[in-house]
């Protein structure tokens, strides 16, 4: 296949965003293309097993319906159950998201109560991500590559920092204060995120124009977006886009929403640009996380 087809047949979704087919030939080309142009990029035919999302998906949500994740509230390092009246504020937001979620880490706690799913998954996603960091690399054009201190998959080698967040928005109950949203608006601090699609829709982008549109949904589609961090580092090349997570209507109000985004953190030492390292920038912005916490 030409490039010219590849492209044709690649046919953008409303937001802007590339949906692209992970074993077409120029699948690097059109996600390194769809990362620059909205943020974000989608992928079909992943190597991520569907079932394995599935799997952690039902068994933990019923983990979150137990009273056996009050045994990990998170501590000092961040790893951990955060409940709903510790989960975040978003940066600039006023209101507490409406969500529960646990933080694993490669070194960290796991739950007792689950199978093995979640730590083959950050595995498998942490692998397709270092792939993906190389087909960003490779598709970035020279003058904007010369800006990595390192080439962008070097960024995470021996890094221990990457987190995988697992979290349940929880059923509405009408009771909710009524500026308070599953995620409000925010900008992920990473390098990239990679999350596959939800077992239930909400996830929005803001788009170029200021509107607010669905990112593609279909269940098996692998979502990633880039972070503050990659934005940093390319120097606004790849930006970090606004997104954010809007209640249901209908009868979805009644049920729960998983997601389980894996948010890709290089190895603290890592030059990012000439005002931060990777450790520098995190600090800062966790800082600023905790301004903002309303306890
Ligand atoms: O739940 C989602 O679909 C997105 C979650 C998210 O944006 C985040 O946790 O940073
Ligand atoms: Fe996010």
């Amino acid at each position: 296949m030409t490039e010219f087809d590849a492209r044709r047949d690649a046919v953008p979704h409303e937001s802007g965003i590339i949906v692209v087919d992970y074993r077409d030939p120029n699948a690097p080309a059109l996600f390194a293309e769809s990362l620059r142009r909205t943020g974000f990029g989608v992928l079909t035919n992943h190597p991520i097993p569907q079932p394995l999302v599935e799997q952690i998906y039902s068994e933990w949500l019923g983990f979150f319906d137990s009273e056996a994740k009050h045994n990990y509230l998170v501590g000092e390092k961040h790893d951990g159950f955060f409940p709903p009246a510790k989960a975040e504020t978003a940066k600039g937001g006023k209101k507490r998201d409406l969500k529960e979620y646990f933080h694993i880490y490669s070194w960290g706690r796991y739950p007792d109560e689950v199978s093995d799913a979640a730590k083959r998954y950050f595995d498998l996603a942490h692998d397709l991500a270092e792939e993906l960091l190389t087909w960003v690399d490779d598709n970035t054009p020279a003058e904007v590559k010369a800006k990595f201190s390192v080439p962008l998959p070097e960024m995470m080698h021996g890094s221990e920092g990457t987190l995988f967040r697992i979290l349940r928005y929880p059923p509405l109950t009408g009771e909710e204060d009524p500026d308070a949203i599953r995620a409000a608006a925010h900008e992920d601090i990473n390098l990239l995120t990679i999350l596959p699609a939800a077992n239930e829709r909400g996830l929005q982008l803001l788009n170029g124009e200021g509107e607010w549109v669905d990112v593609p949904f279909d269940f098996g589609m692998l979502v990633i977006n880039v972070g503050d961090m990659l934005q940093e580092a390319s120097g606004g090349y790849y930006a970090s886009t606004t997104h954010r997570v809007i209640n249901p209507a209908g009868d979805s109000r009644f049920k729960s929403r998983v997601s389980i985004p894996l948010f890709l953190q290089p190895r603290p030492d890592v030059v990012l640009s000439e005002r931060y390292t990777a450790g520098s920038y995190l600090g800062e912005r966790l800082r600023e996380l905790a301004r903002n916490d309303k306890t």
